[in-house]
């Protein structure tokens, strides 16, 4: 049965494996960049520090969020890093080309900057998306103002309209990427919606377990995969009494209880449900018959010894079939039929395998 957050927890993991993606390709690109740059004769002995701690610090961050599952922490401090980074590139270029003239530098930092709001609205919450994008961005129309209002005294030109150029296309990339981050968000709104409603389609409201369909829909499956399990259909004893003497409240009760009883005895590839009223089937992932039998008589035990005690007490009785992964599993199913009213006829509180017809 899918869990109740299923699709919160895939969301996470997708973004996960796209975040490792992400510091792989980086790691590449940054040597690749690294590389022309320096045949171009672009890079001095700062820019070399500069891509080869990169390289390090991003290794770094892959090696956290890989082998020590601390990506929370990895995304925030890739975030951090990155941001720091640019914007010092940015202010040191930025000098550089006010007093120079000489913008490549500027240019080339300021092209790379929208990277931190792609990593902001991909791998952190909202709320700090928001401020970490802003906070970059603020910085950058700050450095804009100051070159417009002649605080800073640029001697080029064309960098004052790289930095209008820059303002107003860093703004939209930013309402872009919240937008993505919205419409994603709508989008895993709906997968949750959807899954929690596929679950609700299979479970049972009364006693939360799944229901006739998702048996059925479960049985289908042995039936296409032609796979072998043994079928234990439970009926608990005189529940008509029951109802009848305590009410109808009270049987709900018993029913809960007698729901707790059933999954203590059972093993995780076990899948119990309530195929109907009084009557519960569990599809037991055993090889020999002797196995179903006795976890049969397991499940019965115990829910005999629990409701010893108990006021109103209860029993059950079970029929067990085993399906060879052939024909029709419906024969099964009417075998374990027959053999839970043997069960029955024979006084109840039992179990009857069909081959066999061995009781407890
Ligand atoms: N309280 C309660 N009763 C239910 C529920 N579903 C079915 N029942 C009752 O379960 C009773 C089943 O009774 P019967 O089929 O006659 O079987 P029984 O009394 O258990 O007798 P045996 O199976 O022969 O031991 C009926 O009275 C149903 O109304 C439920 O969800 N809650």
């Amino acid at each position: 049965m899918p869990e109740n957050n299923l699709a919160r927890n895939l969301s996470h993991k997708d973004k996960d494996v796209v975040f490792l993606n992400v510091l792989r390709i980086g790691i590449i690109v940054i040597l690749v960049l690294w590389i022309v740059e320096k045949r171009a004769g672009l890079t001095h002995y700062f820019d070399d520090i500069g891509y080869g701690l990169t390289i390090v610090m991003t290794t770094f961050f892959y090696i956290l969020s890989r082998f020590f599952n601390r990506t929370r922490l990895a995304k925030i401090l890739v975030f951090i890093y990155v941001a720091c980074y640019l914007l010092m590139l940015a202010i040191v270029g930025f000098i550089q080309a006010a007093q120079s003239g000489e913008i490549y530098s500027i240019a080339s930092t300021l092209q790379w900057v929208p990277i931190i709001y792609i990593l902001a609205f991909l791998f952190l919450n909202k709320r700090l998306a928001i401020v970490g994008a802003l906070t970059v961005y603020l910085i950058l129309v700050c450095m804009l103002f100051m070159t417009y209002t002649g605080l800073f005294p640029v001697h080029n030109p064309e960098l004052r309209v790289l930095m209008v150029n820059m303002g107003l296309a860093h703004g939209l990339y930013i309402v872009c990427m919240y937008a993505v981050m919205r419409l994603r968000q709508a989008s895993v709104r709906q997968t949750v919606k959807a899954m929690e409603m596929e679950q609700a389609a299979n479970l049972d409201a009364l006693l939360n377990i799944a229901n006739r369909r998702y048996l059925q829909s479960l049985m289908d499956r042995h039936v296409k995969e032609s796979k072998a399990v043994s079928i234990l259909l439970l009926d608990v004893d005189h529940f008509k009494q029951i109802n009848d003497t305590y009410g109808h409240t009270e049987g709900d009760e018993v029913l809960k209880k007698v729901v707790l009883y059933i999954k203590q005895s059972l093993r995780p590839v076990d899948v119990f449900g309530r195929w109907g009223g009084e009557e519960f089937l569990i599809l037991a992932d055993v090889q020999e018959e002797e196995n179903a039998l006795s976890l049969a008589n397991r499940i019965r035990h115990n829910v005999a010894t629990q409701f010893a005690a108990h006021e109103p007490s209860a029993t059950i009785s079970i029929g067990v079939a085993e399906y060879d992964g052939s024909g029709d599993i419906e024969n099964t199913l009417n075998y374990a039929d027959k053999a839970l009213y043997l069960a029955k006829e024979r006084g109840r509180n039992q179990v009857v395998m069909h081959h066999s017809g061995v009781g407890h």
